[in-house]
């Protein structure tokens, strides 16, 4: 599908890399948009409030109540199953007694094998195997190559059958063993590749075996308990990715002793606490939620034997350091060393390695391909289009979209909205997601979304990370961000479990930051490298063109540690059959300007300077 769909924008010439964008109003005559508009007319954005119509929620499974799944998620409920029936296992005179199978929750948690609600892997899933994999560190166990039954927890595996699951990813092969030797890990690998499973995984596997420490059982399951002991910490940068997390641990801790919980911020406090009496062996938490729940004494760390960051590098972004800090090094916490610890990301730069050295120890680097790299299955472009051009050009693109759902990225909530009211008034079916918008919003707008009744999202970073949603084949980089690794994992919310994608970006002067680290991108992904872009990096390169910003990537190696900042005295583990060379994964901290123009739109002229040689891109 997204094959097609890459056909298409390619025979739209909406862009021939040449002479620039040429707006429909440009080209003479009109032009019909064809390709796949909507045929119903929808007159309610859903910032209208029209609720149980268009972009009400989708209670396909919820009953419209706040439940959990992917369907009907609209809040929060920690329990999953029809209320009152118990599928928890318990544990008991040391052993894991699993409780009862329920096809009813196992539908609502794993869903009909057809429904395209839940992500199936794609073609290109077993390409996986042929991704190089670089694992640093002292006594690097040796991968698993399949999901079974030991290593493997039985039950843990049953669910991941029931999930569809046949074979490990390779960040999966690779936890698995790790965390179960009971070291600490840094993972890097390309966004839809199954981090999750690989921090789940070895986490639920390991908890299934050995069962709940003493305090746990006494005060985690009590009924009126005041004060959560949880075993397993997950943080995650946003409310989004927490309560995505929640949902595939639910998947996995089906049957077992392990209650999952998630909490997070913009949702009433005092709802999670309740939710939290009912049990919180797993928690799913936003650090600042989580930092509050601490200061209430609602949660003590002092039972942590996991403690996974996700999205590590994110939470540092948005300014989240002090609370995690507090949270790992300020409150409970089991230490370093008693616990472990394990930090994910598809982006790894310098400064959230420098974290690791804090949090975790003697841990094991594991980069499933280079360190920031984008995956094969998505195919990217990058289109020439000035400010004033983009609404058209947007157009363009959307009349030759398929039947997938496409996620537009702009940078600024305002122009969220802005767009998202433009779409509608073109007849398209649109919400948006940002940071303005109400948790209550933000969840109908993601529900009306991966149900389909809004086939267009409109999004602010705040969807840029982790998210998973089923038959996204086109991402759409209306306005494209300052940091290449923000590029990186916006992509990737196509192309993923080895499906294919699409990935389009708009660019214009004002993306002179970005520049090397779009053209390192899309060449080691042996993607087509526009002429502009050959230019604009000619000019970067010769120095002027200015700064690269924190759109390079700059030159440190995949672990740090290996530049000195360790001692190097481990070895380290390659897979690859291809070399493989430094220079990934570090993020410039610096961002002066200089090269190129800042300015807003400007008037003409893209064409006829992309070819003009001595006198530089601009
Ligand atoms: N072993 C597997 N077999 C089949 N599908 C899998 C497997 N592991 C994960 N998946 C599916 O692949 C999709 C992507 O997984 P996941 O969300 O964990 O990716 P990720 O690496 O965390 O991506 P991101 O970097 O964007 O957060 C999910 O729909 C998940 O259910």
């Amino acid at each position: 599908m997204a094959d097609n769909l890459s056909e298409q924008v390619q025979n739209m010439n909406i862009n021939d890399n040449e002479s620039g964008y040429v707006p429909p109003h440009l080209r003479g005559g009109s032009r019909s948009r064809g390709g796949s508009r909507p045929s119903s007319r929808n007159s309610n954005y859903e910032g209208n409030n029209n609720e149980g119509s268009f972009f009400g929620f989708n209670n396909r499974r919820g009953g419209g109540s706040f439940r959990g799944g992917r369907g009907g998620r609209g809040g929060f409920d920690n329990n999953y199953g029809p209320r009152g029936a118990s599928n928890r296992g318990r544990w008991e005179d040391g052993k894991h007694i699993p409780g009862p199978r329920n096809p009813k929750v196992e539908l609502e948690l794993y869903g009909a094998a057809e429904d395209p609600q839940f992500q199936s892997s794609g073609i290109n899933f077993d390409n996986y195997d042929d991704i190089p994999v670089e694992a640093s560190g002292d006594n690097v166990p040796e991968a698993i190559t399949a999901f079974t039954s030991p290593p493997l927890d039985e039950l843990l595996l049953e669910n991941i059958k029931l999930a569809r699951f046949t074979k490990p990813t390779p960040v999966q092969k690779y936890s698995v063993p790790i965390v179960a030797a009971g070291r600490d890990l840094m993972a890097c690998a390309q966004t839809g590749s199954g981090k999750t499973g690989g921090f789940l995984f070895p986490v639920l596997s390991e908890s299934f075996k050995t069962g709940p420490t003493v305090v746990d059982n006494a005060q985690s399951h009590g009924y009126y308990q005041k004060k959560a002991y949880p075993t397993a910490v997950i943080m995650a940068p946003t409310r989004e990715l927490a309560t995505q997390i929640f949902d595939e641990a639910k998947k996995f801790c089906y049957r077992s002793w392990v209650q999952p919980c998630v909490v997070y911020g913009g949702s009433p406090i005092g709802n999670q606490m309740r939710e939290m009496d009912r049990g919180c062996d797993l928690l799913v938490a936003t650090p600042g939620r989580l930092s509050d729940l601490i200061d209430r004494g609602k949660i003590s760390l002092s039972n942590v034997k996991y403690l996974v960051l996700d999205e590590a590098d994110r939470m540092l972004d948005m300014g989240f350091e002090p609370q995690i800090r507090a949270i790992v090094e300020g409150a409970d916490m089991t230490p370093v060393g008693e616990r472990q610890t394990l930090m994910f990301s598809a982006t790894f730069p310098a400064d959230i390695q420098h974290l690791a050295r804090d949090f975790l120890a003697d841990y094991i680097f594991l980069s499933v391909g280079r360190v920031g790299s984008t995956s094969e299955n998505i195919t990217q472009r990058v289109l020439y289009v000035e400010n004033q051009d983009k609404k058209s050009a947007l157009l363009d693109l959307l009349s030759a979209s398929n039947d997938g759902l496409t996620l537009i990225f702009v940078e600024t909530k305002r122009m969220a909205d802005q767009l998202t009211d433009f779409l509608i008034m073109q007849d398209f079916r649109a919400t948006a997601i940002h940071g303005d918008r109400t948790q209550q919003e933000r969840e109908r707008a993601l529900a009306a979304f991966r149900s389909g009744r809004a086939n267009l999202l409109v999004a602010t970073a705040v969807a840029a990370r982790g998210l998973d949603i089923p038959n996204v084949t086109h991402v759409i980089n209306y306005d494209l961000p300052g940091d290449i690794d923000d590029y990186v994992h916006r992509i990737g919310r196509t192309g993923r479990a080895g499906n294919t994608g699409v990935a389009t970006a708009f660019f214009n002067r004002d993306n002179s930051n970005i520049v090397k680290g779009l053209y390192e991108i899309l060449s080691e992904a042996n993607q087509d490298v526009p002429a502009f872009l050959n230019d604009a990096m000619r000019d970067a390169s010769s120095g002027r063109g200015g700064s690269r910003g924190r759109g390079g990537r700059g030159n440190s190696t995949r672990d740090y540690r290996k530049q000195g900042g360790g001692n190097g005295s481990w070895g380290s583990r390659n897979t690859s059959n291809r070399s493989s060379s430094g220079g990934w994964g570090s993020k410039p901290s610096s961002s002066s300007g200089g090269w190129g123009s800042n300015s807003g739109s400007s008037a003409g002229g893209w064409g006829e300077s992309s070819n003009s040689g001595n006198s530089g891109w601009w």
